[in-house]
């Protein structure tokens, strides 16, 4: 049965951005500063240095990314830990860690948190009425997948 959780008004916002996107993160961040401050902020270990060096909030910093804080995330996201996620990720760049970048969008699709993967994404999110309030974030059902029949 799909189960439900409340994102409340105080929402936890996890920021990441690759290297070729670390100053475009940082712009926007600046830029919304203030709804920021609403929230608790999490985010890799580069970018995370890089905000709280720029807005003075304090930043729940995991390791770099490359070397665990993509998991780190991404394991907070599927203890519902992370509320949503803004990810300026390179297009254009191969990543040394791109299992780890897709392992991490996938938990955010299977646990079906709002993801901003650009900045057009971000400024939709960031405006959207539901970060003023509650939102009543859907479950996915993986009971069939929890109880199924595994053969010897
Ligand atoms: O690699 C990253 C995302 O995949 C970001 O990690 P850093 O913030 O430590 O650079």
């Amino acid at each position: 049965m799909e189960s439900k959780r409340v994102i409340s008004t105080k929402k936890s916002i996890a920021l990441i951005a690759h290297d070729h996107k670390k100053n475009d993160l940082i712009a926007w961040v600046k830029e919304n500063k203030a709804a920021l401050a609403n929230h608790i902020l999490f985010a890799t270990g580069t970018t995370g240095k890089l905000i709280e060096s720029e807005i003075k909030q304090p930043v729940n910093r995991m390791l770099s990314g490359p070397l665990g804080g993509d998991q780190e995330i991404g394991a907070l996201i599927a203890t519902g830990k992370i509320d949503l996620m803004i990810f300026f990720s390179d297009p254009m760049e191969m990543q040394p860690h791109d299992s780890d970048v897709r392992a991490l969008v996938r938990l955010g699709t299977a646990w079906n948190i709002p993801m901003a993967l650009n900045r057009a994404s971000a400024d939709f999110l960031v405006s959207s009425p539901y970060m003023a309030g509650d939102y009543e974030i859907e479950i996915p059902d993986y009971s069939s997948y929890l109880n199924r029949k595994i053969k010897d």
